[in-house]
């Protein structure tokens, strides 16, 4: 994806609107349920898959540890660096059925599709969405255009900021 440059392209989130969001996201899939399992998508699952599972009760936590990005922005191949264990998978008939994965957002979409094949009957849940990966999943609370980037609270600290009279800098 290349970089978004005009500031709206821009999605900043704070910790405190992650949580909410990630809360609303919660109260979005509780009819959806009852859910067995969650099957994390690491990294950027860990944090709303700990946030939802605090809400929904939901204590089996299992994790598919996914790379896309390797040079941040830059996707490259997608390399899957654990597999869902096989006792979750079985658990829910071998299709997924009673799980509930989770992750940050779904942005092309290839993330989600590789975790369908595998799991191919489970509840798929992000926070955020991007049109193109929009269809991948069942539940999400915002979405966000294709050339938006955003930025997650994890990936960031605290920083001045010029006043806007001065314009940009550099
Ligand atoms: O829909 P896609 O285009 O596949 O992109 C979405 C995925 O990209 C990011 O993960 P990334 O692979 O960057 O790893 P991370 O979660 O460790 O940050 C994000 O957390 C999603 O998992
Ligand atoms: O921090 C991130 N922001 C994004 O918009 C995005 N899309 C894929 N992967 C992403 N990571
Ligand atoms: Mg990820």
């Amino acid at each position: 994806m290349s970089e978004p440059t005009s500031p709206e392209k821009i999605f900043p989130v704070s910790w405190d609107q992650f949580h909410r969001d990630a809360r609303a996201l919660a109260w979005r899939i509780s009819a959806d349920g009852p859910f067995e399992a969650i099957v994390c998508i690491t990294r950027g699952g860990l944090v709303p898959a700990a946030v939802v599972s605090r809400e929904l009760g939901i204590r089996l936590i299992e994790t598919i540890c996914i790379a896309s990005r390797h040079n941040y922005r830059d996707q490259g191949e997608l390399m899957i660096l654990k597999q869902v264990a096989k006792d979750v998978v079985d658990k829910a008939g071998g299709k997924g059925a009673g799980v509930l994965v989770v992750d940050d957002l779904v942005d092309t979409g290839k993330t989600a599709g590789v975790v369908r094949e595998i799991l191919p009957d489970a509840h798929f849940a992000t926070v955020y969405a991007k049109p193109k990966g929009r269809p991948l999943v069942d539940t999400f609370i915002t979405e966000v255009s294709q050339d938006t980037w955003i930025y997650f609270p994890w990936d960031m600290g605290l920083a001045f900021q010029p006043p806007i009279a001065k314009g940009p800098v550099g």
